[in-house]
């Protein structure tokens, strides 16, 4: 079908183990002469001949020359990760004999695989659906707990199961009502329209279900941005290291010591916030490079995905306070309020000098006191209690985009169907939200579209 540009009957090759040295590495074949190919650098036995998964153990010999001493298995397709005959080939992790492996099997008729390729034959044999596919890249690409949960989650199928199941009912549906658009003269409805309903209420749900954890799902890939924001010497650059359990920033009584912004990544139960430490904010200052460091302060707040505005408990005023959290407010800006340097004061005074303001943590940067609080605030304010273990987690844009299409054809369909418009139109929402779910999983696809998908992905895969 996508002969060619896929190049369908060529045989890949690729190292499919990190590229440097490593104990052994792994070089993977797949397509109709990888058998051939393996068993003519492979002098000791006929590996045409051997059963499918196999290990088979011997010299790589190319030109009489012995490359490397090797383990060879066998995946005879259909039943392979690409569904084509693999073989994988372990060699020594040497750079270079590995790449002379590499290319013996190029000069055997191999051809250097694409990035995602293999993965992409396993999509186009029906071994993944491409929704599948992409978690694939999700897991390699994985770096945290919860990240690696959603990626295995979806690659087992848990969101295409979803999916389908939804558009397997549409289809349905979908066949019935273009069954009665034959029969439009009659006025017949095969169609239960409870039941139908019933259905793009439960469809709908569904839809946006999945689209609202995009927004938890993109905090699981891409974590959290957290700039930590206040006046100077409020101690951000200790919070700072605190957090990170590592001298990281320097600290000092001069106000004005942090000029650039400093970022580090935080993993705090499994979620990474990236902590994003600013140039102290204050009114007036001659130095050229702390007003630069101020309006790069300033521009990090703006972007951040949540604010820690850090201030003094012993120099703020309750007033100037006030005005902060106004701004904030006026900003639309996700924030936690914190009082730094508790130590110096006793917590009670603290409670009632500063009662007119709910929510601040009160904490010791320097003392490391509350900063566990802080943490879990963080946490919090990001999940606010929505993860489940079970549930399914769409991280990949591209699948929110589609919802985003499936979720308005719905609300078409039903409009369509409560206004009595004409069945042949409603026909067309209800093939549109069928077009979109099927683009999901890869059951409607364009040549373009999967390219590009499988060029995001790293060679060898
Ligand atoms: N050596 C090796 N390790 C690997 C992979 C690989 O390709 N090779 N994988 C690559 O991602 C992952 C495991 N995923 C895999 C998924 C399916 C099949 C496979 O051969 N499936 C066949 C046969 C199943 C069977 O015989 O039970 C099939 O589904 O028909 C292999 C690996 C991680 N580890
Ligand atoms: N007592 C006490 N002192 C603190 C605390 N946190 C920070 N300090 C002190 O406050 C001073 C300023 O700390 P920094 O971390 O450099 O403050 P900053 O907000 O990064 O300052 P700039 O980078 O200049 O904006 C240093 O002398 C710190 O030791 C705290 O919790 N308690
Ligand atoms: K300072
Ligand atoms: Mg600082």
């Amino acid at each position: 079908m996508q002969g060619k540009s896929i190049g369908w009957e060529d045989t890949i090759v690729a190292l499919a183990t990190a590229q440097g040295i490593g104990a052994i590495g792994v070089i993977r074949l797949s397509g109709r002469q990888s058998f051939g190919i393996i068993n003519r650098l492979f002098p000791a036995k006929d590996l045409t001949k051997q059963a499918s998964h196999t290990l088979h153990v011997g010299y790589l010999k190319e030109n009489g020359k012995v490359l490397d001493e090797v383990v060879v298995s066998l995946f005879k397709g259909p039943k392979s990760y690409t569904g084509e005959d693999v073989v994988e080939i372990s060699g020594h992790g040497s750079p270079f004999v590995l790449q002379q492996i590499i290319q013996a099997c190029v000069n055997q008729g191999a051809r250097l695989a694409k990035p995602g390729e293999f993965t992409q034959r396993a999509f186009l044999n029906g071994k993944l659906d491409l929704a599948q596919a992409e978690a694939v890249a999700d897991l390699i690409a994985s770096n945290t707990e919860a990240s690696r949960k959603t990626a295995l989650h979806n690659i087992r199928g848990g969101f295409s199961e979803r999916l389908k199941d939804l558009r397997e009912r549409l289809i349905k549906f979908s066949a019935l009502i273009e069954l009665e658009l034959d029969f439009s003269q009659e006025d017949v409805e095969f169609a239960d329209r409870t039941q139908l309903f019933e259905l793009l209420a439960e469809a709908q749900q569904t839809t946006q279900q999945l689209a609202n954890s995009f927004q938890l799902g993109n905090v699981i890939k891409n974590g959290v941005s957290v700039a930590i924001i206040g006046k100077p010497n409020a101690g951000k650059s200790t919070l700072l290291n605190t957090l990170l359990n590592e001298n990281r920033a320097i600290v000092s009584d001069i106000a004005g010591t942090t000029r650039d912004t400093i970022e580090e990544v935080l993993n705090i139960d499994g979620i990474l916030f990236r902590l994003i430490d600013t140039a102290g904010i204050r009114e007036h200052t001659h130095d050229v490079i702390e007003s630069i460091g101020m309006e790069k302060a300033l521009a990090k707040m703006q972007q951040a995905d949540v604010v820690i505005y850090l201030f003094d408990v012993n120099e703020i005023t309750i007033a100037g306070l006030q005005s902060i959290v106004d701004e904030l407010n006026a900003k639309k800006l996700k924030y936690i309020l914190v009082g730094n340097k508790a130590d110096m004061a006793p917590e009670a005074s603290l409670r009632e000098k500063f009662s007119t303001i709910p929510g601040i943590i009160f904490i010791s940067a320097k003392a490391q006191q509350h900063t566990e609080v802080l943490k879990e605030k963080l946490v919090d304010l990001v999940l606010q209690g929505k993860i489940q273990t079970d549930d399914t987690i769409i991280t990949n844009a591209r699948h929110y985009h589609a919802l985003q299409e499936v979720l308005q054809s719905l609300i078409d369909i039903r409009n369509g169907f409560e206004n009595k418009v004409p069945g042949d139109l409603v026909a067309l929402d209800i093939r549109r939200c069928l077009h979109y779910l099927g683009e999901i999983t890869g059951e409607i696809t364009t040549e373009d579209q999967l390219d590009y998908i499988f060029s995001k992905f790293c060679i060898g895969k």
